[in-house]
């Protein structure tokens, strides 16, 4: 496409929702469980909330509703597709609310060339919404908005029910009782196609040992079976006992729910100031203080895991060199140690440059290479090649962006899809030369436990 042509099209795109009007209207409320609001709307709301707390619990967003959907089917452009959708749909807000922002929170595939079938029915390449009912918590701040996008100009009534609906949203969270999310109990588990699995990370280590990529990698499945249908608060109730120090995150399509407790930032936009995290290497956690300084020490020092670590960290510098100013990357890994295991870590910062947004940087960071490979191509054809699954939103950016272009988005790893009477689990790590099949293996186990355990799926062979 020449530049000509290009630009037309953009600005067709951005002219989109022109003759849209963008309601907004935000009050502020007396703190409440943001998991009381999300629990609030599942008979109006069902298949249609989303939930997000960042890994510092200084901010939680849930939405109840959509006042409007974003999609995009498309293999190539999906990133700039919903950031020139939002965009317009951001100029016609009518009345800019000061203390927060509308919101538009979703996620995308990982590989929308993977075109193996698979149990993410209800999820397209991309899919974002603007809550109809916004509850924003900001230290000790509480704020529900309401959203209305129309063409309608005359919208007097349908505004003024959704202002009775909210007041009854507000009243059922504040008055409701927390702690009578039960955890679930499966009945029943298996390992998806293990064998596969194994024979997997053979063919990647032995591609790798003949030089055609340096990094994979590759991811397994487990499926979870209860005897009746899952609650989404629930599951993410239990999810954020068994994790806390994370990113939790929880979105509903139809009667599918993807949600998980992951430790990794993608990246962070606030103020035109950016955040991203490398994250990779994993060790378990030790029984005793001694031994769990000894694991981290070990994996502080190997080279195996090191190897895993750097190839994250030369991706994230170099799309941080393009896209910002004064990137800064600390020269040694750090340890984040979290309820079940110990990860390699390193935080990176910098200024973003003008003209530069956080879509443009989802975009160029996913999959880096703590869930993609090296070099990223390669790798994604080899995944596509030899992982016996589809991931569907499984390592995926999910996350939000506001209405000024501030936002985050978490790497949808220690995460599960919950379907009806079944739950799909994800795990994988990183392949390197020196990866063997068993202690992968071993690795994805670690990485399954706290959702295990928040789901009562631990299985007698698991500690
Ligand atoms: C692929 C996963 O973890 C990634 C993130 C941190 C550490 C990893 C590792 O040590 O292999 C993985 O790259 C997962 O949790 O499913
Ligand atoms: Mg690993």
């Amino acid at each position: 496409m020449n530049s000509e042509s290009y630009s037309s099209t953009q600005q067709f795109a951005e002219s989109r929702y022109e003759g849209y009007r963008f309601y907004t209207e935000t009050i502020e409320v007396t703190r409440m469980s943001a998991l009381a609001f999300f629990e609030a709307g599942r008979d109006g709301h069902a298949g249609k909330r989303m939930y997000w707390q960042n890994r510092e619990k200084t901010f939680t967003l849930v939405g109840l509703g959509h006042a409007h959907v974003l999609t995009s089917d498309a293999a190539q452009g999906r990133f700039q597709n919903i950031k020139v959708d939002w965009k317009s749909l951001c100029r016609q807000i009518v009345n800019e609310e000061h203390a927060v922002q509308p919101v538009l929170f979703g996620g995308f595939s990982f590989d929308p060339l993977n075109d193996k079938e698979s149990e993410w029915t209800n999820f397209p390449q991309a899919y974002f919404a603007v809550p109809t009912f916004q509850l924003i918590l900001k230290g000790e701040q509480a704020y529900v908005s309401i959203h209305l996008i129309t063409e309608q100009h005359e919208s007097f009534a349908e505004f003024e029910a959704l202002r009775k609906e909210r007041d009854k949203l507000i009243h059922a969270a504040q008055v409701s009782e927390v702690d009578k999310y039960d955890k679930p109990q499966a009945i029943g588990h298996l390992e998806l196609r293990k064998e596969e699995y194994l024979h997997s990370i053979q063919q990647v280590t032995d591609t790798i040992k003949a030089e055609e990529v340096e990094k994979v990698v590759i991811a397994r499945a487990l499926k979870l079976e209860f005897d009746e249908k899952l609650s989404p608060t629930a599951a993410l109730y239990q999810v954020s006992n068994e994790q806390p120090e994370s990113f939790l995150f929880g979105l509903e399509a139809e009667e599918q729910f993807f949600f998980g407790a992951t430790p990794e930032r993608l990246v962070k936009v606030e103020d035109k100031k950016a955040l991203s995290t490398c994250l990779a290497g994993s060790t378990p956690r030790g029984k005793t203080v001694e031994k769990d300084t000894e694991l981290g020490n070990a994996l502080l020092a190997d080279p195996k895991n090191r190897g895993e670590h750097q190839y994250v960290v030369n991706m994230i510098s170099e799309v941080f060199e393009a896209y910002c100013s004064q990137a800064s990357v600390p020269k040694l890994p750090k340890l984040m140690k979290i309820r079940d295991i110990q990860h390699l870590f390193t935080p990176v910062e910098g200024n973003l440059n003008p003209g530069a947004t956080l879509f443009d940087l989802v975009e160029a960071l996913h999959p880096t290479p703590a869930l993609g490979g090296e070099p990223k191509l390669e790798a994604m054809e080899m995944i596509r090649e030899y992982e016996a699954l589809n991931r569907g939103y499984y390592a995926a950016p999910v996350g939000w962006i506001d209405a000024k272009g501030d936002g985050e988005f978490a790497v949808a790893i220690r995460s599960a899809l919950l379907d009806g009477k079944e739950a799909y689990l994800y795990a994988g790590g990183g392949i390197v030369a020196d990866s063997t099949p068993q202690s992968e293996y071993d690795e994805t186990w670690v990485k399954f436990r706290p959702m295990l355990r928040a789901l009562g799926g631990q299985l007698s062979d698991e500690s």
